[in-house]
Order: structure tokens, then sequence, then C-alpha cells
């Protein structure tokens, strides 16, 4: 679905990407692994169109989408969470899921929003409370059920467990994975840590210095040779 070759990119004259090549897991997750300041933020963000690449290209479905605008890409089927959980702080749960929703067909707004709230149950307690209120986690849930009435086909997520406390996380991550396999969604994920995103992605890529030096198929099977890849 999507795939990268050889792409390089970076913020004015500082290359961060020097030439990464990797493709996503089809109704699955693929993990790009690394440590702080590897790139994989910058990696996001050129799948995302944020940033442009100085070299290389990106297709999505087949199609070039290396210079397409980043609206395009979100026409396309991409929906990018990325770190920081922003959303409304001014406008409630509720009223942050309604104002993505405003953008899809009438009809279907409702039901994009319960179906959010479905996958998400926990938001049903802070339903009416303001955005800027909620606790990290509970932000990180609104950010992801908002990306979900995009209806996307690819889930672009930027460390989504960082910095949340533990329970919350477990949530988060069993949501993410039944994503993968019920919804069918790809699900391409940004992790520091190995665990969660290594044992539940059908791929991984470990970046390092803008480049990848380890990829393979994920599972518990692999964490010795991510380990490795990341010296820890
Ligand atoms: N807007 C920017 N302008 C210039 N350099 C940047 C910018 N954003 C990131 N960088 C640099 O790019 C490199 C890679 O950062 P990036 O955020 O992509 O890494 P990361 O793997 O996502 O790490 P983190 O987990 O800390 O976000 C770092 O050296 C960083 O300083």
């Amino acid at each position: 679905m999507l795939e990268l070759k050889n792409v390089t990119a970076g913020y004015d004259r500082t290359q961060v990407l020097g030439g990464v090549s990797l493709t996503s897991a089809e109704n699955g997750i693929a993990a790009v692994l690394g440590h702080n300041g590897a790139g994989k933020t910058t990696l996001l963000r050129a799948v995302v169109g944020i940033i442009r690449p100085t070299g290389g290209t990106i297709t999505f479905d087949g199609e070039d989408i290396t210079q397409a605008p980043p609206n395009q890409r979100v026409r396309r089927g991409m929906a990018y969470v990325p770190q920081g959980q922003q959303s409304f702080e001014q406008l409630s749960t509720l009223e942050n899921l309604q104002v993505v929703a405003d953008g899809r067909p009438r009809p279907r707004r409702r039901q994009l929003v319960d179906q959010a709230r479905e996958r998400f149950p926990a938001l049903n307690e802070v339903i009416d409370k303001k955005a800027g209120l909620l606790s990290g986690g509970q932000r990180q849930q609104l950010a992801i059920a908002r990306a979900l009435i995009t209806e996307p086909r690819m889930l672009i997520l930027d460390e989504p467990t960082e910095g949340i406390q533990p329970s919350v996380v477990a949530e988060i991550e069993r949501t993410v994975t039944a994503l993968a396999a019920e919804d069918g969604l790809s699900v391409l994920l940004a992790a520091q840590h190995v665990g969660f995103a290594l044992n539940n992605a059908s791929k991984y890529f470990v970046l390092a210095s803008g480049r990848v030096t380890s990829s393979g198929e994920g599972g518990s099977g692999a964490q010795d040779e991510v380990r490795e890849a990341m010296a820890i």
C-alpha cells in the first residue's frame, strides 16, 4: 500500500533521512523503531506530506505521491496522529469528534462519532469535558478517535503511548491492534519502546541516524535482533 524508496528528507540544510526504503503492512502494523532523534517523526512527516522529500519516491496504492500536498494524501486515506495529542482544548470531547465528523457526508456523521466512541469507551466518561482538561491518555484516545472519523485506510501514529500511564497504554495498544486485525486498517507506528510495537507488528524497521539498519517480520521472535540493532 505505502512504499518508500530511497527517501531523503530534512529541514533547510539539515538532511535527517539518508535514503529510507520501507513498505507498509497490508491490514497490519508496520513499526518504525528507533531512539530519540533517529528520524521517526521526520519520516512520518514525509509520508503525510508535511515535509517534501529531497530525493526518492513515495507511492501509495501504486500512485506516486512524493510531491503531493497533505490534503491530497488525506483524501487518499491517510490519517496522521502526531505526537502530543492535539485537539481543540476549549471544545468538549464530543465537540472535538463532531468537528471532524462535520467534514464527512451528513448521513454518516452520527454513525462515525458513535463508532469512534465504541472503539474508545473511556471517552464516554468525559464526553462533555473540555479536551484541555483530559488526561494525557484520554487526549491520546481522543486524537486517535478523531483520526478514525475520517475513515482512513492507513493510520499513522507517532509514539501514541509515550508518557501515558500504563493502564491506559494497554487499552490504546489493544485498540490499535484491533483496528488493524478487525477493521483492516494499515497502521504505521513510530515507537521508541520495542515491546508492544514489535510484538504486534507484521513488520518492523529499525531507524538509526535516518537510515534503516534492520528490518524484518514482527513478533516476539524478532526481539533479540531488534534489541541488538538498537543496542539496548
Ligand atoms: N523542525 C526541525 N528543524 C530542524 N531540525 C529538526 C526539526 N525537527 C527535528 N529536527 C532534527 O531532526 C532529527 C530527527 O528528529 P525526529 O524528530 O525526526 O526524530 P525522532 O526519531 O522522531 O525522535 P523523537 O522521538 O525525539 O521525536 C533530530 O536531530 C532533530 O533535531
